[in-house]
């Protein structure tokens, strides 16, 4: 299709050295949507009414107007990346010995209106702001009227039909051009609903967190990749070169399945202007153990496996030893 009709072009991506197939984008009615979620598979549904009133309504003026006076949670960096972190990692009271951690970026909070100025004045050499706010009753009453005609029939015929867990949030995404969120997964399954903007979402199952080294499970950083993807340690991470992902570029009206402990990677488009998101997060739901074991149910055990050896190791630097003691030359 021609630039116009999909409303950006390649040259708003960033450049990786990856192998990348394309997600597939179904219809929402269309039957092979289920199949793919059906097997924790990802998949960008097109045409959805999901988000259908924030899509028709949520400009950055109507947020300015009707998000509220409350503060909202914002993220300052120095640069286009926001690689979360746990602020509670980092002062947690035990805290293990040689943890020392520069947070790439500051949590601020902040109102509608000062965060819209600082996008409307903001220059080349600036730092960057992310909004980040949970819809909770702090967001003015015209934004939850929005919120409540979302289709919450479509969203529970899912949860129902994967048997997820509740949900826990959604959280509305308010980025500026070009801001890059790094590589990591989370917990939880996520529709995540596109409302402004186009942003590219490049995804790799579980089963390549041997290429995506992910920090240890105590640090601040924990489920995120330490592989820098713009300037790749191959010498450090040499099964980098092996990672395999596919991606997408979601728009106005799409929603994409991001399944639970599936790694991404997400960017707002250069020169797209301002994007918004509102994802929806659910708890993963029972966990039956079926042999073989699906991949995510490995990286589980694994992260249990790390959290109880650091409870009784207490030092980070002695997991390792222990580790390679048990298994070299015994299982592997
Ligand atoms: O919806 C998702 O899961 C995303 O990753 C969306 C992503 C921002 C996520 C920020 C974050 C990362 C890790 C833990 C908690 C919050 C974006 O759209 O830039
Ligand atoms: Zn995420």
């Amino acid at each position: 299709m021609c630039a116009e009709k999909i409303g950006w072009d390649s040259s708003q991506l960033r450049k990786y050295d990856l192998h990348l197939d394309e997600i597939p984008r179904l219809h929402y009615e269309d039957p092979k949507v289920d199949e793919f979620m059906q097997k924790n598979q990802p998949v960008l549904i097109t045409g959805s009414k999901l988000v259908k009133p924030a899509e028709e309504k949520w400009t950055l003026d109507y947020l300015e107007k009707n998000l509220g006076k409350s503060n909202h949670t914002v993220f300052v960096s120095r640069n286009h990346k926001f690689k979360y972190f746990d602020e509670k990692k980092i002062y947690n009271k035990n805290n293990l010995k040689g943890v020392e951690f520069t947070p790439p970026t500051k949590r601020v909070d902040m109102k509608i209106t000062d965060f819209m100025k600082k996008l409307r004045e903001w220059k080349r050499g600036d730092e960057r702001l992310y909004l980040q706010q949970p819809l909770n009753s702090t967001v003015g009453s015209t934004i939850v009227e929005d919120y409540l005609k979302f289709d919450w029939h479509f969203v529970a015929e899912k949860k129902n039909k994967y048997h997820w867990g509740e949900l826990t949030s959604n959280v509305l995404f308010i980025s500026m051009e070009g801001n890059v969120t790094p590589c990591h997964y989370d917990e939880q399954q996520n529709l995540f609903a596109q409302i402004l903007g186009y942003k590219r979402c490049i995804l790799f199952a579980p089963d390549q967190f041997e290429c995506l080294y992910p920090h240890p499970v105590y640090h601040p950083h924990d489920r995120q990749s330490m592989v820098d993807f713009e300037r790749p340690d191959y010498t450090k991470y040499p099964k980098f070169k092996n990672l395999k992902g596919c991606e997408t570029v979601v728009g106005p009206g799409d929603v994409l399945y991001i399944p639970i402990y599936w790694w991404h990677h997400v960017e707002s488009l250069m020169r797209g202007g301002p994007t918004v998101t509102v994802n929806f997060w659910y708890k993963g739901g029972p966990t039956n153990l079926e042999y073989p074991l699906q991949d995510h149910q490995k990286v589980s055990i694994m992260r249990n496996v790390e959290k109880m050896l650091l409870e009784v190791l207490q030092d980070p630097k002695e997991v390792g030893p222990l580790l390679r003691t048990m298994v070299l030359g015994r299982y592997c």
